[in-house]
């Protein structure tokens, strides 16, 4: 192996191979020293598979996890580039990039300028996140193909639980590739590791408790937050989640059901938003609270031409509403729910639940408890979710999709309470968590 200095990497000019005598081996493994820095080294993990025997349809779709955690920043790109190259020229098959810095990620998102080789032009699944919950997540696109090529620094090679050196390849059966993903984490003896603690860490839930103090911290004189600054972002957040998994073309009528609460408040300009982005939303607000933040979010969404029902404790406009509605945007109880479900929302939430519309709820599905989850009968059984801040206890065990918006959580307050959020997408508002089979343990505190 070439010892480098700090300023190069020398990717071996490897062609891609057509002899199909070769069987598996390493190709690429380059080291980095750095006279300032305590050497660190650098290892790449590439195994060229024979032709032949990759396009046996045994193991056709064979992907690669390639961890680009124990790359120094500076070669990263080079590496992921090289990796990629060898990879889709040789087997042709689909790559899994883990750990890859968010800038890295940015400079080279899906497309390769391989090292010595023309650019492949395959599909490539970036993982542009940390953590490993979204490692699973994506792993769970991959579900069905499988195998990890892996590479430590140091020298030393930890494989996944059940790969033995030498092996360089294998297959995870689709049930079980999330749990490959999470075990390889999990196995891998990285020394610096303990220094990655917080990347590594699982994502933490809330109870009701935490998320209320969290709140509030936002909006203390040292959080710095105003409520229309986070009720902005949250409902847009919503807005968007709900325009990714339905489109207006097929779903144009949103019936946005508020609560008097401040999930309420996210209701609307959720509404707002989703008629900037040509929906065509009608608010049920049977309560509107009495702040003038509401009265502020509701004016706005009638500038925007947006329908709000005569708010009434009877629930023949909901019912109308509900038969020439699309979608439902669930903005009804979020964080501060206290069972049981009280009036007019009693009577609300079966019509809502029996109208057999998708429904996309925020924060917490309403009906459901915060901490203990679907404990009550009349909770709604939502399609899909949007966490704000971070996930709530009780909502461990939601199957449908799942995403995390209100990215306005800073630094400072993410570390004080350990919140290990995934890393956002580029400029998304929102980010898609795994959903709850798939997820391996994640840490109750
Ligand atoms: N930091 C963040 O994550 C932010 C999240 N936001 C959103 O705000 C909600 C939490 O808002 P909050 O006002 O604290 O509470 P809720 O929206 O959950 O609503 C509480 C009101 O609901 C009524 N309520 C409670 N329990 C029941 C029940 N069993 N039956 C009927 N009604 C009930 C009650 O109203 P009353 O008028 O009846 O007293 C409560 O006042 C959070 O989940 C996010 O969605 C922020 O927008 C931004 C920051
Ligand atoms: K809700």
């Amino acid at each position: 192996m070439p010892a480098l200095n700090n300023a190069q990497i020398a990717l071996p000019a490897v062609r891609p191979r057509t002899s199909a005598a070769a069987s598996i081996h390493y190709v690429s493994s380059a080291f980095i020293s750095a006279p300032t820095v305590h050497v660190s080294v650098l290892l790449v993990f590439i195994c060229m598979l024979r032709r032949a025997w990759i396009r046996t349809p045994k193991i056709r779709n064979l992907a690669a996890i390639v961890d680009f955690s124990v790359l120094p920043l500076g070669h990263q790109q080079d590496v992921r580039n090289y990796a990629a190259w060898q990879l889709f020229s040789m087997a042709r098959h689909r790559l899994v990039f883990h750990r890859v810095p968010a800038c890295i990620a940015t400079a080279c998102p899906l497309t390769l300028k391989p090292v010595g080789g023309a650019s492949p032009d395959l599909p490539i699944r970036t993982l542009n996140t940390v953590d490993n919950t979204s490692t699973s997540h994506q792993a769970s696109c991959f579900s069905g193909y499988g195998a990890i090529l892996g590479g430590y620094p140091g020298g030393r090679i930890s494989w996944p639980a059940g790969v033995s050196r030498g092996t360089s390849a294998f297959r995870m059966p689709p049930t079980t590739s999330l749990r490959g993903a999470h075990c390889w984490s999990r196995h891998t003896r990285v020394p610096w590791r303990k220094q990655q603690t917080n990347t590594m860490a699982a994502m933490r839930y809330l109870n009701a408790k935490l998320a209320q103090q969290i709140d509030e911290e936002l909006m203390s004189a040292a959080g710095a937050f105003s409520l229309d600054q986070l009720m902005e972002l949250a409902g847009l957040a919503c807005a968007q989640t709900l325009a990714t998994v339905y489109n207006k073309e097929k779903y144009p009528r949103v019936l946005v059901c508020c609560g008097p609460g401040n999930q309420g408040g996210d209701g609307l300009v959720a509404a707002r938003h989703l008629g900037m982005f040509g929906y065509k939303p009608t608010i049920w607000m049977p309560k509107p609270g009495s702040k003038d933040i509401y009265k502020r979010l509701q004016q706005q969404c009638t500038n925007m031409k947006i329908q709000i029902l005569e708010p009434s404790q009877d629930t023949q406009s909901l019912r109308t509403a509900l038969t020439s509605s699309d979608v439902i945007l669930d903005a009804i109880f979020g964080f501060s729910f206290k069972p049981p479900v009280r009036a007019p929302f009693d009577a609300a939430l079966p019509l809502i639940a029996q109208s057999g519309l998708p429904i996309v709820s925020v924060d917490v599905p309403s009906g459901w408890n915060v901490d203990l989850g679907k404990v009550d009968d009349l909770a709604l059984n939502p399609d899909v979710l949007v966490s704000l801040t971070a996930p709530k206890e009780g909502v461990r065990q939601f199957k449908g999709r799942h995403f995390l918006g209100g990215r306005f959580v800073p630094k400072t307050l993410e570390e004080k309470f350990q919140l290990n959020l995934p890393e956002y997408p580029g400029i998304s508002q929102i980010v898609e968590l795994p959903r709850a089979d798939e997820s391996g343990d994640s840490q109750k505190l």
